[in-house]
């Protein structure tokens, strides 16, 4: 399976940001064994789309409904018409402080696959479930809850993201990440069945130049979800060189 490298910029970037935009991109369209994507704030999509030509945008979200009164939220149909070709749902940041609960983020990914997106969907344990040894229950259980019925292909990533990584310098075990992401390819594929193994399933948390090759070397690991690393080309590239590697 081809590794797939999405830069998330969470809130940051403005129009001042939109050279550096290009010149991911840029560096992005080198990696010819590599699919990769930046998700932008919503302000940015138009504009990063005309910066990067066919290079893929994404959200970081997207409402449930279609359309309607919910102030302040942006559909996946509006995602779309901006020129976003993905979405990121569920990330914890937006578990924790909006409070989405995993049947939210099950109807979020039926929006986005609706409105013709790819979603990532994130799941993740808390630095207290893990020491709890709850990981493995915690993160299985929001695969069952926040994954759609239609969940089937390549529409869909799942990105296993540690909470008590993200931001933090502190990744995870190698091993640690192995067990879940064989025990999240496992209930995909019991749930699916061999659609379950078109199915990316991406680390994040903490990945950075000097770690990306240890990880993506993990059995499973299809992908990373790139934060702070994304936002500049200089600190992407060598994610997307460890990701090429192992295409070739
Ligand atoms: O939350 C993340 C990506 O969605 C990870 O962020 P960092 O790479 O900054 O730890």
């Amino acid at each position: 399976m081809r590794k797939f490298i999405v830069g998330n910029w969470k809130m940051n970037g403005t129009s001042n940001d939109l050279d550096e935009i290009a010149a991911i991109s840029a560096v992005a369209q080198l990696y010819t064994l590599v699919d990769s994507a930046l998700c932008v704030p919503a302000t940015l999509i138009t504009r990063a789309v005309t910066a990067v030509g066919a290079f893929p945008i994404g959200g970081q979200d997207c409402h449930m409904q279609r359309a309607g009164a919910h102030m302040g939220c942006v559909s996946a149909d509006m995602l779309s018409d901006a020129g976003a070709v993905l979405t990121i749902i569920g990330h914890s940041e937006r578990r924790a402080a909006q409070h989405e609960r995993d049947a939210d983020i099950r109807a979020k990914a039926e929006a986005a696959k609706a409105a013709g997106l790819q979603a990532i969907l994130c799941v993740g344990e808390t630095l207290e479930e893990r020491e709890a040894g709850k990981a493995l229950d915690i993160v299985l259980g929001q695969v069952a809850h926040s994954l759609p019925e239609a969940a089937a292909g390549a529409w869909l990533s799942v990105a296993y993201e540690p909470v008590w990584a993200i931001g933090t310098g502190r990744v995870a075990e190698p091993s640690d990440v192995a067990d879940m992401h064989a025990a999240i390819r496992a209930a995909l594929v019991a749930r699916y069945g061999p659609e379950g193994e078109k199915i990316r399933i991406l680390y994040g948390g903490s990945m950075n130049g000097d770690n990306a090759a240890q990880l993506l070397a993990v059995p499973n690991v299809d992908g990373g979800l790139i934060g702070g690393a994304s936002l500049t080309a200089a600190k992407f590239q060598p994610i997307l060189v460890a990701a090429q590697a192992c295409g070739e």
